[in-house]
């Protein structure tokens, strides 16, 4: 077994430590533009880049200690009858993890499927929520808005927009979340040095795809989240599974270049399943899980010696210490491999077996390991140790870019991937063909028949109530791993992101219906007036934007699309049937639901079509005023201006709603 001074003492040695200390800026393409950023303007403009990226890097020591995470097991039995639940048992998925991972170092995370790399790696990324007992600190401070802003994390699944390409994609981030100081031309070319240094090239200009878009490989996405990472110039660098579904070659330029990163004095943390002893060769240090419970966590390159000296040797002498190490995480020796190859079938207790080599292998690694690694992460270390200590300084609480740049770029960002659906010809085929054709049911309907044309009114403001606000329920459920992915990094605020989400969706929202009505209330025969028009237009776009105001809201608040979409149909239905139109003598007691229904003040504002010295045919030969027929006498239409006002309350306070819905996601 390995003395716990040596261990100790191997830190200063680590080949990534030492380069990470004495260089950390020379080694990385990031912090030494002049070799990867194209010389446009000179050595003037490259090294106020350079400097900018160095300035916003801030070395960081990242600690954990006895890091245990619990889930309440599914196994619990319902009783049939009475719904009571045994009580859960608790399963741990981390047990007792600790580390230390510095400046230079580039730290794997390796363990069996399921031995809670995933849930370790979202742990130290300030995204793990739930029963985690023991402390992480990034140079002794807990997680802040600082830290999460200069922390990249790629996880693994690959949280993308479908429609934007793979050069879109990254500059958009580049813009978003390079310093501000950096110029847009700056920005775009750090975005070209991570296109060409991930292998992206070929795929550029080629869009993501996803669902039902074809887009570039499985392999080519990894990447490009790894890019927007790595384009941020981060501090802590932590990634779940970077190379998992990539060909060897690509797998090893990507740990490579994860090594030349942390090599600039940045903490780098990855989980990587069977890695290839290529690329076990570039991690500095590896934390070996076993369910949940660490095996080895220190230098990479003594863990050989590490588990021969607690008695397990591997069966030759060739063998990669990474297969050697998972195996043993399985708890599977060279001697169990020997059983299993005499005896086909398996042995009997050969899961016991197992059981214990992991448990022998745990208690080794309390015993051994633990003990010097508990000193090391209890010890202070000053900043200036950590990494060039002239400019090491403390993080800083600002956002990358301001307000106006935030939501421009949001903005553009999403006309871009929504351009597709806005501009979709089934939208506007929909639209169309239904203005004509209730164009041509109503066509030249006459005051005459009044009822008729309130009739016609109505189904303005059913079509123009239901259809945005379907529209909108989609909106954010859809939107939600983008927003907790990019919110969860500190990218922008919601405020910018989601003026710039209900701006971008205002163009189609009121084209659409603008259309619509032109179509219909001329064929419809409603009155030829241009002014009568226009106000009609203006009241159903209004309707649209409350309606899109209510749909956004249950959106965010259910943030379930199919949920929202079965409370909001109840929801329109209660609304239009209390609206005025179908019941004109709503019972007392349920006749306040019209005040909370935006249909009743659209209907109401039919006031504008008509006046009172217009008639109807009330009876063989009768003519009555317009403002005596039943369904337009009892909306009590003389009071417009608190429609109005009112509509407006319900525009704002639903918008709020969604606001406040979001900010809790
Ligand atoms: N929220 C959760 N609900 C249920 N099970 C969970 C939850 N989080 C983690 N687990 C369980 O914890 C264990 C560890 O999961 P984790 O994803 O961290 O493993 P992993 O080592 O990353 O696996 P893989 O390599 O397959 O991705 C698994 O058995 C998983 O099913």
């Amino acid at each position: 077994m390995m003395p716990p001074n040596e261990q100790e003492s191997s830190f200063p040695k680590t080949p990534g430590a030492n380069q990470g200390v004495t260089s950390p800026v020379q080694e990385t393409r990031f912090s030494s533009p002049s070799h990867v950023i194209p010389d446009h303007d000179g050595p003037s403009h490259q090294s106020r880049q350079s400097s900018v990226l160095r300035q916003s890097l801030r070395p960081i020591i990242l600690k954990f200690e006895e890091l245990t995470y619990s889930i309440t097991s599914q196994t619990g039995k319902r009783s049939y009858w009475f719904g009571s639940q045994e009580p859960k048992p608790n399963r741990f998925v981390l047990n007792g993890v600790s580390g230390i991972v510095k400046p230079g170092e580039l730290l794997a995370m390796l363990g069996p499927s399921g031995s809670g790399k995933t849930t370790l790696v979202t742990a130290l990324a300030g995204r793990l929520h739930g029963k985690l007992s023991g402390t992480v600190s990034y140079n002794e401070e807990p997680f802040t808005s600082a830290v999460k802003r200069k922390t990249g994390f790629v996880t693994q699944e690959d949280v993308l927009y479908p429609h934007l390409t793979v050069m879109e994609t990254l500059t958009y981030t580049a813009l978003l979340r390079l310093p501000k100081e950096l110029t847009r031309k700056e920005k775009i070319e750090q975005t070209e040095t991570v296109v060409s240094d991930l292998g992206l090239n070929r795929c550029s200009n080629s869009v993501i795809g996803g669902g039902l878009v074809r887009g570039i490989s499985g392999g080519e996405r990894k990447r490009v989240s790894i890019g927007q990472e790595m384009l941020v110039n981060p501090s802590l660098l932590l990634l779940d599974e970077p190379t998992s579904g990539l060909d060897s070659t690509t797998a090893a330029r990507i740990v490579a270049t994860l090594r030349t990163l942390a090599r600039g004095g940045r903490t780098v943390v990855t989980t990587i399943h069977q890695p290839s002893s290529r690329l076990y060769r570039m991690f500095d240090k590896v934390l070996v899980l076993s369910e949940g419970s660490p095996i080895y966590s220190g230098d990479s390159g003594r863990v050989m010696e590490y588990f021969g000296s607690i008695g397990f040797q591997p069966g030759s002498s060739f063998v990669n210490p990474a297969d050697f190490v998972l195996d043993l995480a399985n708890g599977i020796t060279s001697d169990t491999k020997q059983h299993d190859q005499v005896d086909i079938n398996g042995r009997l207790d050969r899961l016991e077996e197992q059981n214990s080599v992991k448990q022998s292998l745990i208690s080794s690694y309390k015993n051994n390991l633990y003990p010097p690694l508990k000193e090391e992460v209890s010890r202070t270390y000053p900043q200036d140790q950590t990494a060039n200590g002239s400019r090491a300084k403390s993080l800083t609480n600002r956002w990358p870019t301001s307000w106006w740049m935030q939501f421009s770029v949001l903005l553009k960002r999403g006309l871009k991937e929504r351009s597709h659906e806005s501009f979709s010809g089934l939208r506007i085929f929909m639209v169309m063909s239904v203005s004509i054709l209730s164009g041509l049911l109503w066509w030249h309907s006459r005051v005459a028949h009044i009822q008729d044309q309130v009739g016609l009114l109505f189904f303005f403001s059913i079509f123009w109530g239901f259809f945005p606000l379907f529209n909108a329920i989609f909106t954010f459920p859809q939107e939600r791993p983008m927003l907790i992915k990019e919110r969860s990094s500190g990218i922008y605020r919601l405020s910018s992101y989601y003026i710039a989400r209900i701006v971008g969706d205002l163009p189609m929202e009121l084209i659409l219906p603008t259309i619509f009505v032109t179509i219909t209330y001329w064929m419809g025969g409603l009155k030829p007036s241009l002014t009568t028009f226009l106000l009609t237009l203006m009241i159903v776009l209004y309707n649209v934007l409350v309606a899109q105001g209510v749909g956004l809201a249950l959106g965010a608040i259910l943030m379930d699309a199919k949920k929202a979409a079965t409370f909001s149909s109840v929801l329109m239905l209660v609304f239009l049937l209390a609206g005025g139109y179908y019941i004109q003598h709503i019972p007392g007691f349920i006749a306040w639901l019209k005040y909370i229904s935006f249909s009743h003040y659209f209907y109401k504002l039919v006031g504008v079509q008509y006046t009172w010295d217009e008639v109807y045919e009330c009876g063989p030969g009768l003519h009555c005023s317009v403002m005596d027929y039943e369904g337009i006498k009892n909306l009590r239409i003389g009071y417009m201006m608190w429609d109005v006002l009112t509509l407006a309350l319900m525009l704002f306070l639903y918008r709020v709603l969604a606001y406040l819905a979001l900010r809790n996601l």
